[in-house]
């Protein structure tokens, strides 16, 4: 047996494989000598830790009592995103070469979800049905507790948040394929609700059938999006079926699930949620395909020191030469990095446009809080989307 087997099952695809070989090496063989562990004591002192695990589990669970008190006196929210993106930082590097590190996230995004859960019903819309990648990506920033509204529009989620249906939204803003999401930006302009939290999700689509070979495949069912992202593979591998468009990926792999000779391109959650099997992993053409979704709510986010701001801006007059470049110079003068700008159709006025701006920093931050000061003199209709942490690995890319 490859002794690496189980670490790579557990899901660890980088760097703690070594570390953990040491734990579960040198196997037993009839020549070594090395002992057979006895299963049954192994299996004893196993339900022994989980129960010590659930103990600590219940002691946490009193002092976020604790917490939840102190936090009803000022008004505080109950979830905090800045204080979880800490708490996670700090035990994934405790945790490092000692247990795999998708797993230490995913156990304490739940525990963490948990114990949110213990302090207020937390509402999150996002663009549904169950098993889209905004679904994914809600997950990921929220775990299992929270009640999940989901809408059949990127406008709905706005709308929900705005309306205090959810407390939070899930949206995705950007992809690195196809770019913008015009319609997650255009609700952003209008307002209502601000950036909380970034994370970027790498895309990797599957192929989701009950069939057992690609050959079988008549029909492949998916979102436009999803289907243009795996153009070549449909071309080399299934160039016999016949392409259907669906309205999400989540739904074709429904379809799928109901089509004896069908497939999907979707999520692997969509194919658990649904139970339809992953046939194929990572067809999409380009390797790295990943979407940077936001959190949206009502509140404001506190500066953590790695944050990024959003902000947009009219143009005062746009028939000035040169006034958009003197305009971003107000940032350069700040010592202030922009990382993104796009525009949009103010929608008041033909041909006039609203600057949408990623800037890295934080708006309380000195430098940024004094370019938007010298900004306001300059622009129509300044307003900050949000100031949030930035996601780590959006940097790396
Ligand atoms: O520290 C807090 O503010 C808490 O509410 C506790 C806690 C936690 O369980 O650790 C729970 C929810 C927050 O989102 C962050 C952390």
């Amino acid at each position: 047996m490859d002794p690496a087997a189980p670490a790579r099952e557990a899901g660890v695809s980088d760097d703690p494989r070594a570390s953990i070989e040491s734990i579960i090496t040198p196997l037993p063989t009839p020549e070594n000598g090395v002992p057979v562990p006895d299963l049954a004591l192994a299996r004893q002192r196993i339900d022994s830790i989980d129960d010590r695990i659930l103990d600590l589990l219940a002691e946490r669970a009193e002092v976020v009592g604790a917490v939840r008190r102190a936090k009803q006196a000022s008004g505080a929210p109950a979830l905090d995103p800045e204080r979880e993106k800490a708490l996670l930082e700090r035990l994934l590097e405790r945790g490092a070469g000692r247990f795999p590190k998708p797993a230490i996230l995913a156990v304490f995004r739940e525990i963490l979800s948990g114990c949110v859960s213990l302090q207020a019903r937390v509402t999150v819309a996002y663009l549904g049905p169950q098993g889209t990648y905004s679904h994914a990506a809600a997950r990921a920033l929220f775990g299992y507790a929270p009640q999940y509204i989901e809408e059949a529009t990127i406008d709905g989620v706005f709308e929900s948040v705005r309306r205090g249906r959810a407390v939070y939204g899930v949206v995705p803003i950007e992809n690195s394929t196809e770019g913008s999401v015009a319609g997650a930006i255009d609700a952003l302009i209008e307002g209502g609700c601000r950036i909380r939290r970034e994370l970027v999700l790498p895309i990797k689509h599957c192929l989701l059938s009950n069939v057992e070979s690609l050959s079988e495949v008549r029909r492949v069912y998916s979102h436009p999006q999803a289907l243009a992202q795996c153009r070549k593979y449909l071309a080399n591998n299934l160039p016999q079926a016949q392409i259907v468009h669906t309205a999400s990926t989540a739904l074709a792999v429904r379809e799928a699930g109901g089509d004896a000779s069908g497939a999907a391109i979707g999520s692997s959650l969509a194919g658990e949620i649904m139970g339809v099997p992953v046939l194929r992993e990572g067809i999409q053409d380009i390797a790295f395909n990943a979407t940077r979704f936001v959190m949206i709510g009502k509140d404001d986010a506190k500066p953590t020191g790695r944050d990024r701001t959003t902000f947009t801006f009219i143009i005062a007059d746009e028939t000035e030469r040169g006034a958009l470049r003197r305009t971003l110079g107000v940032l350069e003068d700040n010592g202030v990095n922009m990382t993104r700008i796009e525009s949009r159709p103010s929608r008041d006025r033909a041909w006039r446009y609203v600057f949408v701006i990623d800037v890295e920093g934080h708006r309380e931050d000195e430098n940024v809080a004094a370019a938007l000061a010298a900004l306001e003199t300059r622009v129509q209709a300044l307003t900050v989307l949000g100031s949030y942490p930035r996601y780590p690995d959006a940097e790396k890319k």
